[in-house]
């Protein structure tokens, strides 16, 4: 049931149901307790409040949805009306523009041009091919790296090595394939300084800027620091690009040339403001990139090793599949052959499915005040989806917290055709569903494949001994391993 609510109807619909208590008491209790305490308490009120569930911690209500056909009636068949993003806290301003990304752009001819930019001029398949040099030049540094701890018998900390493949790969995306390590290596260490660093500046949107201009002064300036640290990272980059960009209108650059995500940024004119970017909204839209793809992907990874890891006979059933296809002797597996490996495509998504790097979407709003299962849901709240509750719906899934990748291959043997965007019904949405959906989805799932793939056939990754892997998890800027995946690797062929 789904109608829409005007307020001059007669009909009043409440907000769902929320846990009664003191307001300013529980406020407090919410914001003090991490995402992840959160998200088991707010499983836990769904059980007895029913799929929706409304908290009110700070002036508006949240509220929370479990259930797959609630999401699929707000995010699908009324996509137009919950693909909106609240209004900006005062501290995430600073950093994302006043909105001037295509994550927390509010829905309308702005977002849309962001994320029409980055689908059809980067992400594109025919576009994304041209990075396959870039993907090669990073699993060499990554085989390198993994050689050598093979070699001296050193256990490997995967999730670190992950992270540093991936933010390669992001950063040559975005600024272009002509970097050196060491700019790369400086441009992921100042994004690690944002990301593990702006959890301190939350304080600042606890109340209007006015009174914390006054109160926090010394946090405003830090922030203010931060900011200008990544600025003066990356504007430099996006100068260099800009130049090298004029050369070649004029004929005088070379033709050896890849188009950057920053590229495509310097053409750009905002709709409604009817301007080109400045730099900062440059800086904010490159970091997105980087950082939207880094954390996220390399979650994954270290979870489906994890697993790979704790489940021998699953890696050698990959393994199996990987000769199969590509024979005895090949050195690397190319993007070409993983179309061929059905079995691998059913590992990835089993991943995605049971550790889904992101627990919630970004909040979502709606544009006007609407009903939903029975419930208002007031333009001016703020609404969530519980991305790993639909992926582990018992009615879809049987023994859903079980790993068996063999859920997504038919009983020929061959992939199941999955459509993990959920156009028809959600039975999981780590990438989110709708108009929001994630745009780096088909990257994502080809860096994971790429490289699952080759870390495969290349070592054997076994458990340290005596050590049962722990599927416990942890909250940082994604659910990560609570102990990080310690692997010992030996090489397939010496
Ligand atoms: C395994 C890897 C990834 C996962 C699990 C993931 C997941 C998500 C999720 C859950 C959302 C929120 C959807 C919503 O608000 O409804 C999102 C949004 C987004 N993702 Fe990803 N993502 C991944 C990789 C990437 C990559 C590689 C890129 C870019 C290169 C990217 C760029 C973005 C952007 C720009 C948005 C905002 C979309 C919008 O608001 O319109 N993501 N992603």
């Amino acid at each position: 049931f789904f109608n829409f609510f005007s307020s001059s109807k007669t009909v009043r619909h409440t907000l769902p149901p929320s846990p009664s208590s003191f307001p300013i008491i529980s406020s407090l209790l919410w914001a003090r307790k991490s995402l992840l305490q959160n998200e088991q308490s707010l499983r836990h009120l769904s059980r007895t409040l029913g799929p929706m569930v409304t908290l009110h911690v700070g002036p508006f209500p949240s509220i929370f949805v479990f259930d797959r056909s609630l999401a699929h009636q707000a995010l699908i068949q009324n996509g137009s009306l919950f693909s909106d993003r609240p209004k900006s806290l005062p501290a995430n301003m600073i950093m994302d523009s006043n909105q001037h990304n295509i994550s927390a752009a509010s829905y309308g001819p702005t977002w849309r041009l962001f994320r029409r930019n980055l689908t059809s001029e980067i992400l594109h398949p025919s576009r994304k091919k041209s990075y396959s040099l870039a993907r090669k030049w990073v699993l060499g540094i990554l085989f390198g790296v993994l050689q050598q701890k093979a070699k001296s018998g050193e256990s490997v900390e995967v999730l670190v090595h992950f992270q540093y493949a991936m933010g390669c790969l992001l950063v040559l995306m975005c600024f272009g394939d002509k970097l050196s390590q060491q700019q790369i290596e400086e441009i992921g260490a100042v994004h690690r300084r944002v990301l593990n660093g702006f959890a301190r500046f939350n304080v600042l949107n606890l109340w209007p800027r006015v009174v914390t201009k006054i109160l926090l002064r010394k946090r405003w300036d830090q922030l203010f620091q931060l900011r200008k640290e990544l600025d003066d990272a990356l504007i430099p980059l996006i100068r260099e690009r800009k130049k090298v960009k004029d050369e070649r209108l004029s004929n005088k650059g070379s033709d050896d040339y890849e188009l950057a995500y920053v590229d495509t940024l310097l053409d750009l004119e905002l709709p409604e403001e009817k301007r080109k970017l400045d730099e900062a909204e440059m800086v904010t839209l490159a970091s997105e990139f980087i950082n939207a793809g880094t954390d996220t992907t390399s979650t994954a990874l270290q979870w489906i090793m994890a697993n790979l890891v704790k489940y021998p006979y699953i890696q050698d059933r990959l393994f199996l599949e990987i000769k199969g296809v590509v024979g005895d002797y090949v050195e690397e597996i190319e993007e070409e052959d993983l179309q061929k490996m059905p079995y691998l495509k059913a590992v990835i998504l089993e991943g995605l499915r049971r550790h889904p790097p992101a627990h919630f979407v970004v909040p979502h709003c709606v544009t006007e005040d609407t009903v939903l299962g029975g419930y208002l849901i007031p333009k001016n709240g703020m609404i969530n989806f519980m991305v790993a509750d639909m992926g582990w719906d018992p009615k879809v899934w049987e023994d859903p917290m079980a790993f068996k990748p063999e859920r997504f291959i038919n009983n020929a043997g061959g992939g199941e055709v999955f459509d993990i965007t959920g156009s028809r019904e959600i039975k999981m949405m780590p990438f989110g569903v709708g108009r929001r959906i994630c745009p780096g989805l088909g990257l994502a799932l080809l860096h994971l494949e790429y490289l699952v793939a080759n870390l495969i056939w290349k070592f054997e990754w076994k458990a340290m001994d005596g050590d049962d892997i722990s599927l416990e998890e942890k909250h940082e800027f994604t659910i990560v391993m609570k102990t990080p995946l310690m692997a010992h690797i030996s090489p397939r062929k010496s």
